[in-house]
């Protein structure tokens, strides 16, 4: 069990319930579901959703910064983690994985990782 799934609370109760679904979606009927349908068409439609999904959310942030749209920013949000979900299930790894990744990074500064990779230009 990953260090994430050991925490609790509404956020985490809300992705371990979808990586659930997510997966349990896998091998279904695609005329039934469309997770399954998703993991049916594969790799590259997942991608391609997930492509279209960042664009989605970032012509939906250019519209709240101008004061408009703010919820649908949160929806278009929403769909780009959903489909960033459906991907990582499809290839057996979990939001779980994501978190775990986040939480190691907790008080570590973003400057400090970047000018402590090797060969850093900057
Ligand atoms: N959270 C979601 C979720 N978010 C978005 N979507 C679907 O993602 C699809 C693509 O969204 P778009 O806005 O891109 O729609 P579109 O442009 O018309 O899509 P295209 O056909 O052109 O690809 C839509 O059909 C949405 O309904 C989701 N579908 C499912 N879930 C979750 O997954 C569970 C399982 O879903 P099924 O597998 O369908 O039972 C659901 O109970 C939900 O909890």
């Amino acid at each position: 069990m990953s260090k994430a799934s050991d925490n609790s609370g509404p956020a985490l109760d809300v992705l371990q319930q979808l990586d659930a679904t997510l997966a349990g979606r896998k091998g279904g009927d695609p005329a039934e579901s469309y997770v399954a349908s998703l993991h049916h068409k594969g790799l590259n439609k997942i991608l391609e959703k997930v492509g279209e999904e960042a664009t989605e959310v970032i012509l939906a942030a250019k519209d709240a910064e101008g004061g408009k749209g703010r919820d649908a920013l949160v929806g278009e949000v929403a769909d780009l983690w959903f489909h960033s979900l459906v991907m990582l299930s499809h290839l057996d790894l979990s939001s779980a994985d994501v978190l775990d990744c986040l939480q190691q990074r907790f008080g570590l500064s973003g400057l400090a990782e970047k000018a402590a990779r090797p060969h850093n230009d900057q």
